[in-house]
């Protein structure tokens, strides 16, 4: 049976990309056939394998200009059965697309947050004046761009090819190197990885209640690659910290540490070690 992949839909976008790299990096390693199911936003393709609707899901996590996608952190702490199979890295290519004929005749602008937030200066420079208008995703709108040439949409050069609608512009992103973290996620483990993510409250709100969980893993010489905060969303300046680090879980130094770790946190949550993946685009369009 062919292993089913949830991920942000309508096809062509970004999360669909990186689900068609992983997809093939599964056939060829593993033999096994895949099944791309898109859905409309990055909360429902979580649930979809929270559920075991699908064995696996692909969500973006951070962006390198915008920093965290915040929905993606916000639901794997509610669905905390879920666990990171795999890291992938994306180049992100932004274009603009439309039907107008010139730039001058676009008033509005659709797109993904992220997408509208990685084109800003340049929206700000060539329409300043257009409306923009955020989505679930950079290709939800492109069915309205048929209609109406006063509409574009920011998504990528492979949704211009699939739904065959012309670049006014591209590349738009304000740096060329955009790159985006997307995760596939899974209710089983990976049996080995080179990076870890958890996720931790903390007890009590007060001085040093962060350092000492950053301490255990210094003590040791794991390193930290990223860590964020998110409200919990109990009472203002109350915080939830997500954390990432260079070493796999199984390993008795890691092991040692979380159990202290453990100590100094409320609530704690572990999400799997993982290898990280780059995803050369050029190699890409070849076998897709
Ligand atoms: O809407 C998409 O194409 C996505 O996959 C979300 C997204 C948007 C912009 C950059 C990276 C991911």
């Amino acid at each position: 049976m062919a292993v089913s992949i949830a991920h942000l839909g309508p096809s062509g976008t970004n999360a669909e990309t990186a689900a068609l790299a992983f997809s093939h990096h599964l056939t060829q390693s593993t033999g096994q056939s895949t099944l791309l199911c898109p859905y409309s936003n990055i909360g429902q393709t979580l649930r979809a394998v929270a559920q075991g609707d699908t064995q696996m899901a692909v969500v973006p996590v951070e962006n390198s200009i915008e920093g965290i996608v915040t929905i993606t952190l916000d639901t794997l702490w509610q669905f905390d059965q879920l666990q990171i199979q795999q890291a992938l890295v994306l180049p992100i290519v932004h274009a603009l697309l439309s039907r107008a004929k010139n730039l001058e005749t676009i008033k509005t602008v659709y797109s993904h947050p992220q997408a509208l937030a990685q084109c800003q200066e340049w929206l700000e420079k060539f329409l300043p004046n257009a409306q923009l208008i955020a989505n679930n995703s950079t290709t939800e709108a492109l069915q309205l761009l048929d209609d109406d040439p006063t509409i574009g949409a920011i998504a990528s050069p492979r949704a211009a090819q699939l739904y065959n609608l012309p670049m006014l512009a591209h590349p738009i992103n304000d740096y060329p190197g955009n790159c985006t973290r997307f995760w596939v996620l899974s209710l089983d483990s990976a049996p080995s990885g080179t990076h870890t993510s958890l996720g931790f409250s903390v007890a009590a709100n007060v001085p040093g209640a962060l350092v000492k969980p950053l301490q255990v893993l210094a003590e040791r010489g794991i390193n930290l690659s990223r860590i964020e905060s998110r409200p919990t969303k109990r009472s203002l300046g109350d915080y939830l910290f997500f954390m990432d680090f260079e070493a796999d879980l199984r390993e008795p130094s890691v092991q040692a540490a979380l159990v202290e770790l453990k100590n100094y946190t409320e609530t704690f949550k572990i999400f799997g070690s993982y290898s990280v993946k780059n995803i050369q685009l050029e190699t890409l369009s070849s076998q897709i």
